[in-house]
């Protein structure tokens, strides 16, 4: 439907907050709404009672249509945190809470199911599933021994992801997951197939796991009483969607192969659209797929802008950028991880956040943690040109940390390469635009989304500042190396890649 009437509704489904978007196939925004969630974070602990999603959407819904009362609503799709999960009943009821994507209590299931020979990350899905079934999955009581593989779950126990359960709601069944929600329990995206084998092996059996579909696929229509709920018009199509950062790729309109999209919001996500898979054997680069057959490979990094949060929780960021300006390049140099453990560029569960020297007062500080940021960010496309990923496309800039024109502008320096920065990028567009793809079931996703994505800004890097950035960036690779987070290959192509971007040895 190229119709400049009809929108379409894209619904994130956040940490913080449930967001709707009501777009047009031009990307103009009819309306927008929002409701906020709570969670309960202890230590490495991050659950949230997954009750509260369905109201949080209701109100967001509603505030989204009310502003465009009586626009055709052509159809809906949803997207989730990567790696949230939950146990339900045979009929779709929670009897769990959700672990959220963060929650970092199942390291131990995540070592088993390596053991076992499947690719996953301490937070991923697969891991909390298996913690899950320990604590909840064989009715009250079983805890660790059934966790250990010792008891075999309630029979009528099934896996759920985060929209899973919202979009039971709106069609009145239990869905099938979608295959990008499914990738960090462990689904194999080549084979569209679940490892049997290997999950059985570690206790998880075949009729708990959901039936999977590609994004984008039809899964039902809004139902009645989900319409009165929502002010969704009965009947609107809903369609099978993807995780939060896949949604935010979606929305940068980074889709064509070659082009990348850095999502820099508490943590920073970097992701690409490629032919071919990026295959990495330690894992630190996994790989998405959009429903056009697109891989689209990355990883999500724990540097980002959440650390100027914590050191300065009450900072107006554009007076502190003003300031920061006087230290760059700031010569002391920081790694500025938000939680303790990285998981890209480099896997090393013990790193901890870095400030090498002595930055002067707040604005110093400042300088070196935007600094940091960036920095981390050139290692990421140094890692990925070390795997052979294709970086030769356009590189975007989406998240909150992009709201600054200073640090996008250093950023591109510290890349030394041009990046453009989008209007509007938030995952809920990307689910619109998806949603839009799958009603029209053919082409190419990346053609949908160009019609609705709008670059706002372009920014060139400046060749003297790159070279000035040089030498304090050296000085972090050598840092991270000799502290064993960061490989001795890696390190040494990311310092031959600087030498070709700077002319200096
Ligand atoms: N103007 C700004 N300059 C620097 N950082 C910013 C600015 N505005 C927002 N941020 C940062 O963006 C982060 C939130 O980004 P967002 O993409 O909304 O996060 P989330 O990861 O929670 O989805 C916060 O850590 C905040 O410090
Ligand atoms: O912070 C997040 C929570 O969802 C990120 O979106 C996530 O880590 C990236 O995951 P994916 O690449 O699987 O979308």
């Amino acid at each position: 439907m190229a119709d400049e009437s009809a929108g379409w509704l894209g619904i994130d489904l956040g940490t913080q907050s449930v967001r709707v978007l009501l777009v047009t196939a031009a990307g103009r925004v009819l309306g927008s709404g929002s409701a906020p969630l709570t969670g309960r974070r202890d230590g490495v602990r991050h659950e949230q009672d997954p009750e509260q999603w369905w109201s949080a959407l209701c109100t967001a819904s509603r505030a989204a249509l009310g502003s465009a009362p009586g626009v055709p609503v052509g159809g809906l799709a949803v997207c989730g945190t990567s790696g949230t999960v939950l146990l339900t009943d045979g009929s779709g009821r929670p009897v769990s809470p959700a672990l959220m994507y963060d929650d970092g209590r199942a390291v131990a299931e995540a070592a088993r199911a390596r053991k076992a020979g499947l690719a996953v990350q301490d937070t991923w899905a697969l891991p909390k599933a298996l913690w899950l079934l320990g604590e909840y999955g064989g009715g009250a009581g079983t805890g660790r021994a059934a966790r250990a593989g010792g008891r075999a779950p309630a029979p009528r126990l099934r896996l759920a992801h985060q929209p899973d359960l919202v979009i039971a709601r709106l069609t009145g069944e239990p869905p099938p997951a979608d295959s990008s929600h499914t990738l960090k329990t462990g689904y194999d995206l080549h084979a569209e197939a679940w490892p049997q084998a290997a999950l059985a092996q570690l206790g998880l059996p075949e009729r708990l796991l959901p039936d999977v579909v590609r994004p984008g696929t039809r899964l039902g229509e809004v139902c009645p009483d989900a319409a009165d709920a929502t002010g969704i018009p009965a009947g609107t199509p809903v369609l099978a969607g993807m995780t939060d950062g896949c949604a935010a790729q979606i929305a940068s309109g980074a889709l064509r192969p070659g082009s990348w999209n850095s999502v820099l919001g508490t943590t920073l996500v970097l992701k690409g659209a490629t032919r071919d898979p990026v295959r990495d054997p330690t894992g630190v680069v996994y790989n998405h797929r959009a429903p056009d057959g697109t891989w689209l490979p990355g990883g999500a990094s724990s540097v980002g802008a959440g650390a100027l949060r914590a050191h300065f929780p009450d900072a107006d960021p554009a007076a502190m950028d003003a300031r920061a300006a006087a230290f760059e390049p700031s010569r002391a140099v920081a790694y500025p991880l938000v939680s303790p453990g990285e998981r890209f560029p480099f896997r090393a569960p013990d790193a901890t956040a870095l400030v090498l020297g002595e930055p002067e007062g707040d604005a110093g500080l400042w300088a070196a943690l935007l600094q940091g940021v960036g920095f981390a960010e050139r290692l990421c496309l140094d890692y990925l040109h070390h795997l052979g990923a294709p970086l030769d496309g356009p590189l975007t800039f989406t998240g909150g940390g992009a709201r600054s024109r200073y640090w996008n502008q250093l950023r591109a320096d510290i890349l030394a390469r041009p990046a453009r920065v989008p209007e509007q990028t938030e995952p809920a567009l990307g689910m619109a635009a998806l949603a839009a793809y799958g009603a029209s079931g053919a082409g190419a996703l990346a053609d949908v989304t160009e019609r609705m994505v709008r670059v706002r800004t372009v920014l060139e890097p400046r060749p003297d500042r790159t070279a000035a950035l040089a030498e304090p960036y050296a000085r972090l690779v050598h840092a991270l190396r000799e502290r064993g987070w960061l490989p001795a290959p890696v390190a040494e192509h990311a310092l031959t890649r600087l030498h070709l971007d700077t002319g200096e040895s």
